[in-house]
This record gives C-alpha cells, structure tokens and sequence, in this order.
C-alpha cells in the first residue's frame, strides 16, 4: 500500500476560503482540551518531513501554517501546555497528555520571529488557506523512509498539484536570505 502523506493531501486537496477568518484549535485529549483561538487564517500553509514537526498517526508528513503572533491566544488548559525542546528555533508548545503539538513560537532574532505555527487539522473548522508546497521533503528518510520510496512520494505531492522542495520553497528561502543580508548590512545590487 502506498505510504500515506497525510489525510489532508492523500485524497486530493480541498481549497480553503478567501474569505475564513480564523478559529479554534484543539488537542486530542478527551477531556480538558487545550483549545487556541487564532483570530485569522494561516499563510504558508505547507506540508512539512521534518522530524521535530507534529504529526498524525501513520503520516510521513506535518501540516504546518503561520500565523502572526497577536492573533493566536491559548483559551483553555494552557497549563497543560510544555515546551518540546527549549533549545530549538521553534519553541513547539505540545499538550503534556495527548502530545499534540498545538503551536511553535520563535523568541530569537529570526526572519520568521513574530510568527507562530499552527496544524490547522486540529481545527473543527472549514476555510483555512489550502497546503501549498511540500518542504523538507529528503528529511522523511532520517526517519525511517527509504530513499528508494522518495520518486513516488514527490510523484505523490506533485499529482495533487503540490511542488516539493528539500528545505522551503524559493519564495521562504529568499525572505530568509533577505533577513541575512539585511543583519549583514549588504546593500543589494541595482537592477
Ligand atoms: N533534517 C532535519 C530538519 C529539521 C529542520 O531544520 N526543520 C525546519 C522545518 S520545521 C526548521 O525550521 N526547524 C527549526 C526548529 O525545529 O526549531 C530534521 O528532520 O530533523
Ligand atoms: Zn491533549
Ligand atoms: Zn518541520
């Protein structure tokens, strides 16, 4: 049977709504959910083979958006909440019962500083913006994927419309190259 990807990519892609406005987050437990509320939709929803990212049970990759920082608030059980590995970039606050990751924030000096990720799965809600691309895509194999398996899974992506790429897609990683250059103080070349 072919690995599944993800229950949101695996069956084809449902686009979200230009016009959704947020909603509620929750956990997994049965009782005494950590609930978020994000007041918007998410940006950059991507799907993502790393292995610090939340999965679901049985899929090779996380679904991962953004959101700015203000419009995410915990709005219950957040005592339940516990920071994956404080040293990461991304401080994934995951519910110390059900292991659900419901955000990650970067404290440091980081292009993506002021943004938080979210898993728009664990929303009861229809809207949120689509996946657009699949990034870290070479890191399913650190994690068990054969490197034989890798054609079909990008072929996988790429029939639901979907481009892969290793790290971030090209428009992520120049806004991080640009963040680097900018700290460095390189003045850009005159087009
Ligand atoms: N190959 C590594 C890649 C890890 C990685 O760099 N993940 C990216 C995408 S989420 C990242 O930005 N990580 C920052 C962090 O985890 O704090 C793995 O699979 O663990
Ligand atoms: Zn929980
Ligand atoms: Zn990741």
């Amino acid at each position: 049977m072919a690995p599944s990807l993800h229950p949101l990519i695996d069956n084809g892609i449902t686009p979200g709504s230009s016009s959704f406005s947020g909603g509620k987050l929750h956990c997994r437990c049965s009782s005494d959910q950590v609930e978020v509320t994000l007041k918007s939709n998410v940006a950059h929803n991507h799907a993502c083979g790393c292995s610090k990212c939340w999965k679901p049970e049985g899929a090779l990759f996380s679904i991962v958006g953004v959101i700015p920082r203000d419009a995410l608030s915990v709005t219950a059980n957040a005592s339940k909440l516990s920071i994956v590995d404080k040293d990461a970039t991304i401080q994934r606050n995951a519910c110390k019962d059900c292991g659900v990751h419901l955000f990650g924030r970067i404290e440091k000096d980081h292009p993506f500083k002021g943004l938080d990720f979210v898993h728009v799965e664990l929303s009861d809600e229809k809207g949120w913006q689509e996946p657009q691309f699949a990034g870290f895509v070479s890191s399913i194999i650190e994690q068990g994927s054969h490197p034989n398996q890798m054609d079909e899974v990008r072929d996988k992506f790429r029939a639901v419309g979907l481009q892969t790429y290793d790290v971030l897609s090209p428009a992520l990683m120049d806004l991080i190259s640009t963040f680097t250059a900018q700290k460095s103080g390189i003045r850009f070349a005159n087009l």
